[in-house]
């Protein structure tokens, strides 16, 4: 059986080079290049590179991703930043590049993809709905792209059930002290030493809480899922948003 013929970009990274030693220690991959900042884009066609897992910055993705599509090189994407517009950037380069896929996911491990799930699941049972993620002071932004498409999720789920506003009477006050509204849904971050990426979802009714919290408590836990994109990508061509069309979980009944 030929083995998959994967490149990483962002190498040198946190999670670059923990997906650099998975893709090594993975039997049906081989690692054909691993990109720095500053090595050239075409180390990836000139390596025959299938597959590209992209872990830069939010700065660098949309190049790198530009000239992985415009090659047919599939990518596998963590880096985060991904707006509405880029989004339709990248879906319109993708119908120009047929057989191409590109899966952006903004967390790989699969207790936070449940997380987002069951989030959205349990979004138009409450009132109230806040998301307090917290990571280690390196990361480049804020909010993390996972509390970003988790309040996405509770806020289509909360319209779909017609929830109007959340109840808050706050008036006055610190700018930012309520934190970031992503589309409604306050998301408040925390940037302390010691974490690596963490996230509670509250959910807030007529006397009761719902926490729903996850804890990556070392970046193996993301290798599984950038394992899974890797093999999964090329049979998915156009945009996949999100780890869990690789998981079956639509079929399912957490599809809720
Ligand atoms: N989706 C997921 O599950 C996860 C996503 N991330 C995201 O992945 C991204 C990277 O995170 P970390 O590894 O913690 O950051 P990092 O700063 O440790 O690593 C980024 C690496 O990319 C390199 N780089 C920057 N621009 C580049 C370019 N144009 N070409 C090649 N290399 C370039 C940097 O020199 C650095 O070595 C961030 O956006 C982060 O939020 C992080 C953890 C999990
Ligand atoms: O930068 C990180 O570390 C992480 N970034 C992703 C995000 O922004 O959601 C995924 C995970 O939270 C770790």
């Amino acid at each position: 059986m030929s083995k998959l013929r994967v490149a990483v970009i962002g190498a040198g990274g946190r999670m670059g080079s923990e997906a650099v030693r998975a893709v090594e220690a993975a039997d049906d991959m081989e690692l054909v290049a691993a990109l720095g900042r500053g090595d050239k884009l075409e180390t990836l066609t000139e390596a025959g590179a299938e597959v590209a897992v992209e872990l830069t910055h939010p700065d660098a993705v949309m190049d790198n991703l530009e000239f992985c599509v415009r090659h047919g090189v599939h990518g596998v994407v963590g880096t985060t930043g991904f707006t509405a517009e880029r989004l339709a950037t990248l879906r319109g380069r993708l119908a120009e590049a047929p057989g191409t896929g590109v899966l952006i996911a903004p967390n790989f491990s699969i207790g936070a993809v449940l997380t987002m799930r069951f989030a959205r699941q349990a979004a138009r049972f409450f009132e109230s709905a806040e998301i307090v993620e917290l990571h280690h002071p390196r990361k480049a932004d804020a909010p993390s792209g996972t509390a970003a498409r988790t309040a996405e999720l509770v806020a289509e789920a909360r319209a779909a059930a017609g929830l109007g506003p959340q109840p808050d009477a706050t008036s006055g006050g610190l700018p930012g002290a309520r934190g970031a509204s992503v589309d409604g849904v306050p998301v408040h971050s925390v940037r302390l030493s010691g974490l690596v990426a963490h996230q509670e979802v509250l959910f807030g009714g007529d006397g009761e809480i719902l926490t729903i919290r996850h804890d990556s408590m070392t970046r193996g836990s993301f290798m599984p899922g950038v394992l899974l994109g890797i093999r999964r990508i090329g049979g998915a061509p156009g945009l996949t948003l999100g780890l869990e069309h690789f998981l079956d979980l639509h079929s399912q009944d957490l599809d809720g």
